[in-house]
């Protein structure tokens, strides 16, 4: 559109008019902050000032008491208004840059006028506090905009459904105050505005994309029906910006009963944590709580073993040798990611009810306080109908009834003088000081020496007695590793317990391959959840009620039992989960197999909805096609139709060869402009050996599993760790037949290459491997 066009002119004569407003708004709101910032401030020094404090009397304490609830009350109401002042303000920022993006005419059944509706991140009412000049892209009418072309339209709204008609969809990008794209649309939110955003470089942060949201993904943003939402979507269709636009959604659909820290995002690692963090912000929402399943295996049991992650395990596969040892790990992981192993876990618990509860004795000093016998005694001589967890509670408080016994006996124990006899002067006094506060203010001195002898006698016995005291406290004489050990010692207990009565393929070994390495005071990944589960059900669960909604990133790379553990803590919380089954890549995935019909299973049918994204967005449709032409069933992906070049093959006879092209193409990349780039390597090991062999002629980065943000430039990856994120241009480092040699690897072959935006190029040692001999020739262009 021509800029002297008319209709620009109006439209920035209005964006004129509406920013100008804004920054009126803006800039009292910034004086009224100050202002409440200072009396927060002034309230938080003066706070005792204000306070009259008197303790002499009951009367005086009662007007002390008062006095203090007024001053917090005046202080926390000023706390409240300076945070909202704060969060309209940072609103406003952002709308006076950009007020809006997009705009639509609607003609309301039955009315006579057509409403001019600007649609922007947030709403901006005149100074009337009637007329919206914008309106929040959440708004129920905002729907018309994701959902309908012009002609005929409708919207839901709480009273009911509204019908009309659009006379007018028109896009911009406004930036600083000015219209700098202006175009009026047909069906789909502008493909130009898309092909121009889609077109761009990639960042090291993942962008909003509230002015082009598409058709199905506006209906992932705005689904709040269903107690489960499962979001299958191709890669590149925009799952995980759907996902956080949806969280933005439903803090302000909820505002009144939601916070963001009641919805929570579980990434596939830390650096993808940091890559979605500005989303959010950019939308002038606060950030969601992120976190990653691992970081919360560790967090429960990181203390007790060394736990295998994720990565190191997939690590270890890939470069395993085929043989007995992965044939069974294989087994392992097959099983322990399986809901028939959930159900054997839930047997083995009834059992336990009866029979067969292991625990650890007492001991202090290498005395034994309560043996194990005793323990199983008290314990199967509670009231049988009593829930397990909570008999291992009344246990519990029991033990600690008989520490409480023992140590008075042990006071009388010679030990205890020796240690009284030692203590300095500085923690004698600290003794005494201690011992007088819990008597209260009855005594100025030890009266007389007995006294002073029992009181010290306890304090030291107790301060010793402390670690029993909390391991007792902790549940931790419930031997949980010796029981669950025992599953897979004991072949009768196992077949009794597991629910079609069979013992899983391999099962010697896999005893013996759990059971060594838990000796060795390591937890293998695949063992993690389901020993955590026992530790649950034997202990109870540490549920969260707060959590309202989960989100689950790259849900295909959960197991089975990981995804009902998942559930089973957040009891009160609804989910949604995204993935893509052509992104399975660990090996518990192929647990997965038909996952979806498994994940619809989790909450039931009935309150599942499943909702396909197809269209692709990242890539180019040339790596799209590509691309899909190595998976099954790719046909069903839709490429977005932008254009670039096709991937490309390079067959190097050598290493030396090999690292000369891609310094090579890194260059002439960059030289393109196109500066996020990665050259991904299948594992951790040839990332290493890649960058030291690199390092001098190119500037890499190395991104390993701890590698907290991420970052832009040249990254040397391993394949499993490039989930999620995307780059200009990818260079897979060594596509060979020989380096991707197994048929499991497809998905993980297909996820590398499908993280290119704008231009793909595999090299290969000799050889290529077998999912680029299947893709469609057409598709890709060899050089030598
Ligand atoms: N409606 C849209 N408007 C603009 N950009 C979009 C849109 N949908 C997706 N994109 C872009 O497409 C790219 C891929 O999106 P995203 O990472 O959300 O996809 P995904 O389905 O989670 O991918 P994957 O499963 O491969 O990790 C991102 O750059 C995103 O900004």
């Amino acid at each position: 559109m021509d800029l002297n066009d008319q209709d620009w002119q109006d439209e920035q004569r209005r964006v004129d008019s509406v920013t100008r407003k804004i920054a009126v708004r803006k800039e009292a709101l910034e004086a009224d902050v100050g202002v409440v910032r200072g009396d927060v401030v002034e309230l938080r020094k003066d706070f005792w000032d204000e306070v009259r404090v008197n303790f002499s009397s009951s009367d005086d304490l009662g007007e002390t008491s008062t006095s203090l609830r007024q001053q917090s009350q005046v202080l926390s109401e000023r706390e409240r208004a300076h945070l909202q002042a704060s969060e309209t303000l940072k609103k406003l920022r952002l709308l006076v840059k950009s007020p809006y993006f997009g705009r639509i005419d609607f003609k309301e059944e039955g009315q006579t006028g057509t409403e001019k509706i600007y649609l922007g991140i947030a709403s901006f009412l005149d100074d009337d506090q009637e007329t919206f000049l914008v309106y929040d892209w959440r708004a129920p009418v905002s729907s018309l905009y994701y959902d309908w072309a012009p002609g005929p339209a409708s919207y839901e709204t709480p009273s009911g459904e509204i019908s009309g008609r659009m006379e007018l969809k028109r896009q911009f990008v406004i930036r600083d105050g000015r219209i700098k794209v202006m175009f009026d649309t047909g069906v789909t939110i502008g493909d130009e505005l898309l092909q121009q955003v889609l077109s761009h470089s990639s960042d090291n942060q993942m962008k909003s994309i509230v002015a082009t949201i598409q058709k199905e993904q506006n209906a992932v943003i705005r689904n709040d029906k269903s107690r489960m939402l499962i979001v299958q979507g191709a890669a590149g269709s925009g799952k995980t910006s759907a996902a956080l636009q949806r969280v933005a959604y439903l803090l302000y659909k909820y505002r009144e009963s939601l916070k963001s820290d009641q919805v929570i995002l579980f990434s596939p690692n830390p650096m993808f944590n940091s890559y979605v963090s500005t989303v959010l912000p950019e939308l002038g929402e606060e950030n969601m709580l992120q976190t990653t399943f691992q970081a919360y295996l560790e967090h429960r049991l990181g203390r007790d073993f060394d736990l295998e992650d994720v990565f190191s395990q997939m690590e270890t596969i890939l470069k395993a040798e085929e043989g007995p040892w992965l044939k069974v790990k294989r087994a392992s992981i097959a099983y322990k990611s399986s809901t028939a192993f959930l159900d054997t876990m839930q047997r083995y618990k009834d059992r336990l009810e009866q029979s067969g509860m292991k625990f650890k004795p007492v001991r202090f000093k290498g005395r034994l306080i309560v043996s194990e016998q005793a323990m199983q005694e008290k314990f199967y001589g509670f009231d049988p109908g009593i829930r397990l967890a909570n008999r291992v509670e009344l246990l519990k408080d029991w033990l600690l009834k008989e520490l409480a016994q023992f140590a008075k006996q042990e006071r009388k124990e010679p030990w205890v003088d020796e240690q009284i006899q030692l203590l300095d002067p500085d923690e004698y006094q600290k003794a005494y000081t201690r011992v007088r506060r819990k008597q209260g203010a009855k005594s100025e001195t030890f009266d007389d020496f007995d006294r002073e002898r029992s009181l010290l006698a306890k304090m030291v016995v107790n301060e010793w007695l402390k670690p029993v005291r909390k391991w007792i406290k902790r549940m931790r004489f419930v031997d949980v590793k010796a029981m669950y050990q025992e599953l897979f010692l004991n072949r009768d207990l196992f077949i009794s317990v597991s629910a079609d009565g069979k013992l899983p393929e391999e099962y010697e070994e896999i005893g013996r391959q759990t059971v060594g390495e838990m000796n060795e005071g390591r937890l293998p990944y695949e063992d993690v959840t389901p020993y955590l589960y026992l530790q649950d059900l034997l202990k109870g669960f540490q549920t969260n009620n707060v959590i309202r909604h989960v989100f689950i990133d790259e849900v295909q790379d959960y197991s089975p039992f990981q995804l009902e553990y998942v559930k089973r803590i957040f009891p009160r919380a609804r989910m949604t989960a995204l993935g893509d089954l052509n992104q399975g890549i660990y090996a518990h995935t192929d647990a997965l197999e038909g996952s979806l019909e498994s994940l619809k299973k989790l909450y039931g049918e009935e309150s599942t909805e499943v909702i396909s994204l197809t269209r692709s967005y990242r890539s180019t449709l040339e790596i799209v096609e590509f691309t899909r032409s190595m998976m099954p069933g790719g046909e069903s992906i839709i490429p977005f139709n932008r254009h670039g070049e096709k991937p490309r093959l390079h067959l190097a006879g050598g290493r030396e060869e090999l690292h000369r092209a891609i310094v090579g193409h890194i260059q002439n990349l960059n030289s393109q402009g196109y500066e996020h780039t990665a050259i991904i390597c299948k594992t951790a090991e040839e990332c290493e050996q890649v960058y030291e062999a690199l390092k001098e002629r190119l500037p890499l980065k190395k991104i390993a599993k701890t590698t907290p943000s991420f970052v832009t430039g040249t990254l040397v990856i391993p394949s499993y760790l490039a989930k999620g994120v995307e780059f200009d241009a990818v260079v897979i480092y060594d596509a060979s037949a020989d380096s991707y040699s197994r048929e499991s690897e497809r998905k993980l072959f297909y996820t590398a290459c499908t993280r290119a935006m704008h231009q793909l190029r595999m090299f290969s040692l000799g050889e290529p491997c077998r999912f680029i001999q299947d893709a469609d020739p057409d598709k890709y262009v060899v050089e030598t």
